[in-house]
């Protein structure tokens, strides 16, 4: 499913009214009659019930507008409120204004501090607040009266349904201006803005609903749009059959290189996460020392002792060793808990410009990449899985910028140095070098254990080495990663969720992508 800018939601509406000819006010009698009907629904349609809706001078104010209406229509109590003057309205919002005029429902100006304070008790009182106050048209700064509106709204206990995005959240970005409206539901039109996906917008969103309000699909598929989320219905389409007669050649052989002293546990977690989804044959190469310690962890990889510099850390030379076993595999992932030295760079930055195979590197392998131009010229899939710590470190800007404008910045890096980003977050982004990106609609707080990115280090080129393409790849693991944690945590709560649960859950995650058709 496409995920939109404010600019873009602008365009498809403008196509629609200027090209197709289908009115605004068409469009937004629709988006009313969705909002109107979610608020009855929330309401057990009890008739009688006080709404409260708060409206902004834009055309999100005018799709509330339209609420108003409906819902007076069925029999509710609702009280309209309008932040700002009724002579500031214009366009499609003012007709409906006027509308309702005409019908004789009041609709109240709030213009001062003193007005706002008196709306205090009708929030708490009321059994519902419907927030038309800003939508995809936020711009900058709040300002005027609406920071106190939307605290009081926030400190009230009265449910709180939003209109397209919650009031205060940047619709590009996800970035919360100032405050914004804490919604229980929020109804989007169309499709997902981006702001209701990223955080922290999207903690404020609630129940996100995406609903229909009549913009042809063609205007829709016409559209260039670069973002994608991930859905299960994607991944189910993107996963490749197994093929009845298959063995075990048929589904590649990977090569992972990980692991140091105090470290055995990333290369086990990663090598785990990599047979349980699907890779043929795995070899895990190991400091010496390390092997028979990994020879009991596993049982169903291979494990290589490898050249040491110091026990339990690879030494430069093993890089002749790993590029031997790299010639009969199809996959190379590596970095897991390697511990980041001058050594390690060397093997690192050797691999990935000698090898014209598919490379994951993840973790310390991320922090000693010296020259980043070295993966221009890569031929092969480069997939790198930083969190915004490694990823600031590597472009050498602050993770805050990082955070604020992770889609522009994730994809400015994929392009430039052709590589397939994996940007790990609450909302991981999946960059390409051909510009698109995907964000991951699945995960939870159970996931910020060390060892987390391991397992998706394994799944990334587990599922390389089957022989999917790169972008397939990053997508389905991603996506199953964060599945695999939602449903562990269902059952053992975000607290208790450890890595290793993860891999436990795949099954499950993989059974439920497979019956999403
Ligand atoms: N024809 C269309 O374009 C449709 C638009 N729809 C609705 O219209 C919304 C977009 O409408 P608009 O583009 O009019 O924009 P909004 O209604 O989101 O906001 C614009 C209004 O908010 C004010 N404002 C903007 N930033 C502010 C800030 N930081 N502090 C205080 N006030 C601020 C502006 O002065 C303007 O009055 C969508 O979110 C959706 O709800 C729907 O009705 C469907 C059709
Ligand atoms: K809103």
């Amino acid at each position: 499913m496409k995920v939109v800018t404010g600019a873009e939601m602008k365009e498809i509406d403008r196509y629609t009214i200027e090209e197709v000819g289908i009115s605004g006010l068409v469009l937004m009698e629709n988006a009313g009659r969705e909002v109107a009907q979610a608020a009855v629904e929330l309401l057990d349609d009890l008739k009688g019930s006080m709404v409260i809706v708060l409206a902004g001078r834009g055309n999100n104010g005018g799709d509330g507008f339209v609420v108003s209406r409906l819902l007076i229509e069925q029999g509710f109590e609702v009280k309209t409120i309008l932040l700002g003057k009724k002579e500031d309205i214009s366009g499609d919002a003012k007709v409906n204004l006027e509308i309702l005029g005409k019908l004789e429902a009041k609709v109240w100006e709030i213009s001062s501090k003193e007005e706002v304070l008196e709306l205090k008790l009708l929030l708490d009182k009321a059994d519902l607040i419907v927030d038309a106050l800003l939508g995809t048209g936020i711009k900058g700064e709040l300002r005027g009266l609406y920071p106190e509106v939307i605290t009081l709204v926030n400190n009230s206990p009265t449910a709180v349904i939003a209109v397209d995005i919650p009031s205060g959240i940047e619709a590009d970005t996800g970035r919360v201006v100032d405050t914004a409206i804490e919604a229980d539901e929020t109804i989007t039109f169309a499709l997902p803005k981006i702001g209701n996906i990223l955080y922290p917008g999207a903690d404020f969103v609630g129940d996100l609903k995406v609903v229909d309000i009549g913009i042809p699909q063609m205007v829709i598929t016409k559209q260039e749009f670069k973002i994608d989320l991930i859905t299960s219905k994607l991944v189910n389409y993107l996963l490749p059959i197994r093929a009845a007669d298959s063995h075990k050649g048929s589904y590649g052989k990977l090569l992972l290189v990980a692991g140091s002293t105090g470290m055995t546990g990333a290369a086990t977690l990663a090598t785990q996460a990599s047979l349980k989804i699907g890779a043929g044959l795995v070899t895990l190469g190991v400091p010496r020392s390390l092997n028979p310690i990994l020879e009991i962890k596993l049982t169903e990889a291979m494990t290589y002792p490898l050249g040491e510099s110091k026990e339990g850390i690879l030494s430069r030379e093993s890089v002749i060793e790993i590029k031997k076993l790299l010639n009969d595999r199809d996959v190379l992932a590596i970095g897991p808990g390697l511990t980041a030295n001058d050594e390690i760079g060397y093997i690192v930055n050797h691999l990935l410009e000698k090898t014209d195979k598919p490379v994951v590197v993840d973790a310390d392998g991320l922090n000693v990449i010296y020259d980043l131009n070295i993966l221009k010229g890569r031929t092969a899939p480069t997939v790198l899985t930083p969190h915004p710590g490694e990823l600031s470190r590597l472009i050498n800007q602050p993770i805050e910028a990082i955070r604020v404008n992770s889609i522009e910045i994730a994809k400015d890096f994929a392009r430039e140095y052709n590589v397939i980003l994996v940007l790990k977050g609450a909302r991981t982004i999946i960059a390409t070098p051909q510009g698109e990106i995907y964000v991951n609609s699945t995960g939870n707080s159970g996931m910020a254990t060390g060892g987390s990115g391991d397992v998706l280090t394994g799944l990334i080129s587990g599922l390389l080495a089957q022989g999917i393409d790169g972008r397939s790849a990053t997508i389905i693991g991603v996506y199953l990663h964060g599945l695999a944690a939602d449903l562990a945590a269902e059952e053992l709560t975000e607290y208790s969720l450890l890595p290793s649960d993860i891999i436990d859950y795949l099954p499950q995650a993989l059974r439920t992508v497979m019956s999403d058709e």
